[in-house]
Formats: structure tokens, C-alpha cells, sequence
């Protein structure tokens, strides 16, 4: 039964919405990470830093289950990803991961409102609870007015927030952010900086952001630093 429900020995109640322990990450038959341990709370914010080449969107990865562990486990509100099979992992990433990368990743064909609609439906929600969480995103991310657009039909801003509101429609237990306003001029960068902390803060969820920009972890409640694929002693509060 543990193993068919994927549930953790580590993390049984799931108390913690993210625990990576020993985690062990190869790429091209080289070792990227070795060795990390987590045990990050809901509700909380977290920025990943450290060098290029350190780990970081590797480790994003494989919290978010697209990237196998070698060794180790990464566990997402209690349950362990390689205990899952790869519809369950699917569908846990569904209900309760959300990614927000560099460049929003909306489909092009869709309106944004289509787009931040998707995983709601993928994730089997009913008609209408898709169309009231849609319309509520939409509203607290200020996309009244071009919901209908398309991405090539909006700006990089109103895409970038676009991609937010469909990270967190489904109010997920962890939003993995990969450099979220890298691609912003300054204006913009702020906007979705903020709008995306006011999002996180209103589902409850974990935040896990990758940034090289200083401001913005200064912004996240905790620090964790990688450096060559380790998280660096003594430096973030998060690492366990
Ligand atoms: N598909 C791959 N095959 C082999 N090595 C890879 C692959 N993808 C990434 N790497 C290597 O893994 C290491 C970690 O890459 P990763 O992208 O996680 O670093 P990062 O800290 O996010 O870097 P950056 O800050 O530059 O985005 C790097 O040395 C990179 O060259």
C-alpha cells in the first residue's frame, strides 16, 4: 500500500511540502548534484543562487520530477517521486506543482485564458470551477483586458503574468521558478516579481525560485546555495 500510494517513510503526513534527501543527479554520465538535502514548510519562499553551471535549474528539475534522481528521493506534499509511476508523477505535477520559467511557455494557439485554463482541465476540475478559478487569476494578475489575446498578441509582461497565473491556478503545493523575470526589463521584473510572491503567499504554497539577481532573493524568505551541485554549508537556512 506505501508503495502503490507513493506515500514517503520520510514524510508520511505530508507535513512538508518538499523534502530531497541524499539527492543524487547525473547528466551525460557526469554527477550534478550530489548529495542535497531539503526539508522546505508550505508557505514559505525560497531563492536558489550560486554560480553558472552550480546545479540550479538540474535541481529545479528534479524537485519537479523532470529529472530522475541517480540516487535519493524527492518528496512533494508526502509523496515520493520515485515511488510514482509516470502517469501518477504526471498527474501529481498537475494538482500540486506549478512552473514559472524564463520565457512564459504559453501555447501559442490558446489565449491566455486557455492557456492558464489547461492544467485546471488537464488536472479533470469541472466546467465551471475552471471558469470561476480562471476568471479570479485573471482579475489578481491584471489580465482583464487581454485575456482573450494570445501570447504574440500581448506583451512580455502580460505573457510573464499569464504564465504565473496558470503556475498557480491550481493552487499547488510547490511553484518551482526558474529565473521567472529574467527575460523583464526593471518595470516589469517588479510587477511579476510581486505579483507572483502575492500569489504564492494567497495559495499557501512553497515557492522555490532560481535567480542570479540578488534584489530578488532578497525577496525570498530563506537562501540556498549551490555550488558545484552541493548546497554550500552554512549559507542557506533552508538546507537540511
Ligand atoms: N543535458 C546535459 N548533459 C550534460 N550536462 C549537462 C546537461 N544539462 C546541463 N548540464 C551540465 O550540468 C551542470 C549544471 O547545469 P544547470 O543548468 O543545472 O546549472 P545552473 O546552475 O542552472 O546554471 P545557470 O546559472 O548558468 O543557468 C552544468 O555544468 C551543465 O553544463
Amino acid at each position: 500500500m506505501e508503495i502503490s500510494s507513493g506515500r514517503a517513510s520520510v514524510d508520511p503526513q505530508g507535513a512538508y511540502a518538499l523534502v530531497v534527501e541524499g539527492l543524487c543527479v547525473n547528466l551525460g554520465g557526469q554527477p550534478v548534484l550530489s548529495s542535497v538535502n531539503l526539508t522546505l514548510p508550505a508557505a514559505t519562499t525560497v531563492a536558489v543562487t550560486g554560480p553558472s553551471g552550480a546545479g540550479k535549474s538540474t535541481l529545479l528539475n528534479a524537485l519537479g520530477g523532470l529529472q530522475p534522481a541517480a540516487r535519493g528521493r524527492v518528496v512533494v506534499a508526502g509523496r515520493d517521486l520515485n515511488r510514482l509511476s509516470d502517469d501518477e508523477r504526471a498527474e501529481l505535477r498537475l494538482r500540486e506543482v506549478g512552473f514559472v520559467l524564463q520565457s512564459s511557455g504559453l501555447v501559442p494557439e490558446l489565449s491566455l485564458q486557455e492557456n492558464i485554463a489547461l492544467p485546471l482541465e488537464l488536472a479533470g476540475m469541472r466546467r465551471r470551477g475552471v471558469r470561476d478559478r480562471v476568471a479570479e487569476v485573471v482579475a489578481q494578475l491584471g489580465l482583464t483586458t487581454c485575456a482573450r489575446r494570445r501570447p504574440s498578441e500581448v506583451s512580455g509582461g502580460q505573457a510573464q503574468r499569464a504564465a504565473v497565473a496558470r503556475a498557480v491556478a491550481a493552487r499547488p503545493s510547490v511553484v518551482l521558478a526558474d529565473e521567472p523575470t529574467g527575460a523583464l526589463d526593471s518595470t516589469n521584473r517588479e510587477i511579476v516579481l510581486d505579483l507572483l510572491l502575492e500569489q504564492v503567499e494567497r495559495c499557501g504554497s512553497l515557492l522555490v525560485l532560481v535567480t542570479h539577481d540578488p534584489q530578488v532573493a532578497a525577496r525570498c524568505a530563506r537562501q540556498v546555495r549551490i555550488v558545484d551541485g552541493r548546497v554550500a554549508a552554512g549559507v542557506g537556512a533552508a538546507g537540511g
